[in-house]
């Protein structure tokens, strides 16, 4: 599907959005209500990952394809070393069978699991046949993804001896171990984290708890952008949030008073204002913890003619596509000069914008969604739009509610 978007013909006033639940929560919530099904959850994301992450939990026997869902990916390979009785390939997408999961099958097999790589060392397709884990201690490097670390402590509390994983090297994405450690805590299950070791208790039954999973913050970032790149004045509401989220990428709502918006928590909603226009013509933002809205501030950047040096994007180049190269591509398309570096991004600040230039998607949700806010300052083509489902299956319709002109070509 390919879309022509256009600026809204008047200003973005008072609109409401409800967001879907964070991929994230829900992806953990998921597999800690398959090893504890009295957990009740409620506001799950309806995202095409938290879909097959739902639907690769029930198979016993054969192939789960999470196609491109990370964190399924590495949150059902622990799960399903540790089932006995249970035989399954773990496969996805293309680009999936490019997304490096040895560190995790290395640890897990010193765990004792037994896993076998289908196509190439290192990487999905893994064949996984469920043993039980009695062994609880593990090395494992910490800076390549988070999710193998996230992986090991969800399925720990179902293991005899729980788990102790010993960290190695800089740890990286450190929000979302926090996020699945407090998820275990709130079912009642006892973890440890200290400099570089982290425990997990075992546990035989959870608190008969309702969850609530809280409105995806990496979502809210896209809005964030259009406030950013608006009329002062403007302001968006979204739900439901909290001001003590779990999600790293909450960090918004400071990054995004230096772009002039401020953000409100009133109940569960928050709301966004542009109270001023930018003053400075260049910005510096460390994003090791909040990895997946470099994409959105980059463009934010781009579309208020400010520079700006992003760091800590040394996990880019594994997620959906390489995000740095496609980020240099397309901004670039766009008038953009752009410097990367394994870590970094670098945007010169520039005044020209070239309007209907068609942005492409790369299998990556998180292109399309970070560069549909430009539509602000200049009229956009983009490709393979449909990719928004991956986390965010109503962003159209969404854009469309705020007045942006979005019409299939
Ligand atoms: O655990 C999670 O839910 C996630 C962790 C992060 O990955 P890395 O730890 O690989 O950076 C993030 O980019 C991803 O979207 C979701
Ligand atoms: C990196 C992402 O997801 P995953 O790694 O779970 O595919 C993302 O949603 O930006």
């Amino acid at each position: 599907m390919k879309l022509q978007l256009t600026a809204p013909q008047s200003n973005l006033l008072n609109s409401k959005i409800q967001i879907t639940g964070s991929k994230s929560e829900t992806n953990r919530l998921l597999l800690l209500q398959a090893l504890f099904p009295n957990l009740k959850i409620e506001n799950l994301s309806n995202s095409d990952d938290a879909q097959v992450m739902q639907k690769g939990l029930e198979v016993t026997n054969g192939t789960v394809d999470i196609h491109h869902a990370g964190t399924a990916m590495r949150f059902l390979t622990s799960f399903f070393a540790s089932q006995e009785g249970k035989e399954v390939v773990l496969t996805g997408s293309k680009r999936m069978k490019e997304r490096p999961i040895k560190v995790l099958v290395d640890a897990l097999k010193d765990l004792g699991a037994e896993i076998t790589y289908h196509g190439n060392e290192g990487y999905p397709p893994i064949k996984i046949k469920g043993k039980k884990l009695v062994k609880s201690t593990v090395n494992l490097p910490a800076n390549i993804s988070s999710q193998y670390i996230s992986s090991l402590l969800l399925t720990a509390p179902s293991l005899e001896n729980g788990i102790v994983i010993n960290l190695v090297g800089k740890i990286t994405s450190v929000p979302y171990i926090k996020m699945t450690l407090s998820l275990l805590n709130s079912i009642g299950i006892r973890t440890e984290f200290e400099g570089n070791q982290i425990k997990v208790y075992p546990k035989n039954s959870a608190k008969d708890e309702v969850l609530t999973v809280e409105s995806d913050w990496s979502a809210a970032s896209y809005f964030y952008s259009i406030v950013a790149l608006s009329e002062v004045g403007s302001e968006i509401k979204l739900s439901s949030y909290k001001k003590d989220s779990l999600q790293g990428d909450s960090v918004l709502s400071e990054i995004y008073k230096d772009f002039g918006v401020s953000t409100t928590f009133l109940n569960n909603t928050i709301k966004l204002t542009k109270e001023k226009d930018i003053s400075t013509d260049h910005i510096e933002v460390a994003l090791e913890n909040a990895p997946d809205i470099a994409q959105t501030i980059a463009v934010t950047c781009f579309g208020l003619s400010i520079g700006c040096h992003l760091t800590g994007l040394h996990t880019l180049p594994i997620k959906e596509t390489d995000r740095l190269a496609a980020m240099k591509t397309e901004l670039e398309k766009v008038g953009g000069s752009v410097a990367i570096t394994a870590e970094s991004l670098t945007l010169k600040q520039e005044n020209q914008m070239i309007p209907n230039v068609a942005i492409d998607t790369y299998n990556d949700h998180r292109m399309a969604m970070a560069f549909a806010p430009l539509v602000l300052k200049i009229p956009l083509k983009m490709n393979d739009a449909e990719v928004v489902s991956k986390s965010y299956p109503d962003f159209w319709s969404d854009m469309k509610h705020l007045g942006i002109q979005v019409k299939e070509l």
